[in-house]
């Protein structure tokens, strides 16, 4: 684990408690966590939000994004808007590890109503425990990039 790493997380109204579950358990870990909110669970806009977690992603003022919404996958939408975004939405632990190793997706993106704390946790630690591969996954990721 590369505990130095610096991770901003974000989320809207109905992630609220587990976006505050995945901050604290990363951070004790060890990872540097930057939570840019929200901070209350009144209604809000996921593209907002995921759009604001991919800048900090895209600019290098954070390694890698954690961002959540209801079902993980309007975030990941917004997300993927910013240039340089590679976010995938994981309900499982190898997909979760995959979009890191083949992929070298730079934010994770989970769906708060589609998944327990317990899983999203062990999501969480596949995707930050993971490393990009390479080789022949770079090639296809390039092309993605265009
Ligand atoms: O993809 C979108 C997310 O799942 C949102 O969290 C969801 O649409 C919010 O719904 P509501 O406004 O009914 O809480």
């Amino acid at each position: 684990m590369t505990a130095s790493k610096r991770i901003v997380l974000s989320s809207d109204h109905a992630a609220i408690d587990l976006r505050r579950a995945i901050a604290d358990h990363i951070a004790a870990k060890g990872y540097d966590v930057t939570d840019i909110g929200p901070m209350t669970t009144e209604s809000t806009h996921y593209p907002l939000h995921g759009q604001a977690a991919a800048q900090k992603v895209a600019s290098g003022q954070a390694d890698l994004g954690i961002i959540l919404c209801g079902t993980g996958q309007g975030i990941m939408m917004a997300a993927n808007k910013v240039k340089g975004i590679r976010c995938g939405v994981c309900s499982d632990t190898f997909s979760a590890r995959m979009i890191r190793m083949h992929n070298n997706a730079n934010i994770l993106s989970i769906g708060a109503r589609v998944v327990g704390e317990g899983l999203a946790l062990d999501i969480v630690d596949a995707f930050l425990g993971a490393e990009f591969e390479g080789g022949r996954h770079a090639t296809r990721v390039d092309m993605i990039e265009g």
